[in-house]
């Protein structure tokens, strides 16, 4: 049988992407000490590996597509399609910042203060092409993690990824530039877009993962409404959104379906009811196809 090789960011997007998937219609378990991940699709041949080294590993062919962080794509310099940007981080669907960062007492204010200073990262190639472009000359060091806790003590300032803030909080730390802004991305290499039946396997999960991530957020609305409430029950619905709207087997009645943002339903529920709609039943969504 025909497989395609992934790669599965290990780290931080690896919960986040197992959830993803789950949602897109694939199943994957992880087992503690396994980097082969089980999937319940026999098409796919996943393997675990560090969201820094996808892009050199799908470049070179030893996968056919992966996902990562375009940080990391940009800053390992490898060639590799991208297939789709994919709005989803750790903790949240939303991109995550790389910041220019330093203690609250510190009296840097910017990265002009960081002339001739001592900077610590782990994204060290784009840190060093940033500073070049500001005309800073700075030492620049690589930083093997638990970044946060040098700055101010080891380092001057540091460069380090904040998606929720906590880190940078709770390190005291206050950011004085913002410098990438990243999502995850699905990419490829070209050989696997040559080949047929890899490229529509690829653009399956594509529009499965971003069918999947289009439904965050929202929710499904059906009810039942009297004919003559219907202009009532219209005006209480975003005017955005085009409802569909189906005859009932009684002419009296029409069914009425809408998809809509979750956090709106608490206050478009009780309208809904007081204009006339009856029935009305709130339900999830696993994909929305656009
Ligand atoms: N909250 C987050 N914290 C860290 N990385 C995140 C977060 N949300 C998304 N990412 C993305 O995950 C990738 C991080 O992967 P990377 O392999 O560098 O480190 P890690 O997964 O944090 O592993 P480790 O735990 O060893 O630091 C980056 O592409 C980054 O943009
Ligand atoms: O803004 P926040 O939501 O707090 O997220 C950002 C933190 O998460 C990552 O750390 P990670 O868990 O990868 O640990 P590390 O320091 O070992 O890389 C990142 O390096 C920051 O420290
Ligand atoms: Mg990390």
């Amino acid at each position: 049988m025909k497989k395609l090789k992934l790669g599965f960011p290990k780290g931080s997007l690896q919960n986040a992407t197992v959830e993803l998937f789950k949602k897109a219609g694939t199943k994957i378990s992880i087992s503690s000490r396994s980097y082969y991940l089980i999937s319940d699709d026999d098409e796919l041949e996943i393997m675990l590996v560090r969201s820094q080294e996808m892009a050199k590993y799908v470049q070179d062919g030893f996968f056919d597509a992966g996902l990562t962080g375009f940080d990391w794509i940009c800053e390992s310099g490898a060639k590799v399609e991208e297939v789709c940007e994919l709005n989803y981080a750790k903790s949240g669907f939303r991109s995550v910042r790389w910041v220019l960062a330093v203690t609250e007492d510190s009296k840097i204010k910017s990265i002009k203060d960081l002339e001739g200073k001592r900077v610590a990262t782990e994204l060290i190639n784009y840190t060093k092409k940033y500073f070049a472009k500001n005309k800073i000359k700075a030492d620049i060091e690589f930083s093997w993690g638990a970044t946060e806790a040098k700055a101010g003590k080891l380092v001057d300032a540091i460069v380090e990824l904040t998606e929720t803030g906590s880190s940078l909080r709770a390190n005291k730390l206050r950011v004085i530039d913002e410098m990438f802004s990243s999502t995850t991305r699905f990419i490829a290499n070209d050989k696997a877009l040559n080949d047929n039946w890899k490229k529509e396997k690829i653009e399956n999960m594509a529009m499965l993962l971003k069918g999947a991530l289009a439904t965050e957020g929202m929710v499904g609305l059906k009810m039942n409404v009297p004919l003559k409430f219907l202009e009532k029950v219209i005006v209480v619905l975003p005017a955005h959104k085009k409802p569909t709207i189906s005859q009932l087997s009684d002419r009296e009645w029409i069914a009425l379906d809408i998809i809509i943002e979750e956090r709106t339903v608490k206050k478009i529920i009780p309208a809904l009811k007081r204009s006339g709609a009856a029935d009305i039943i709130e339900y999830p969504l696993n994909k929305i196809i656009y």
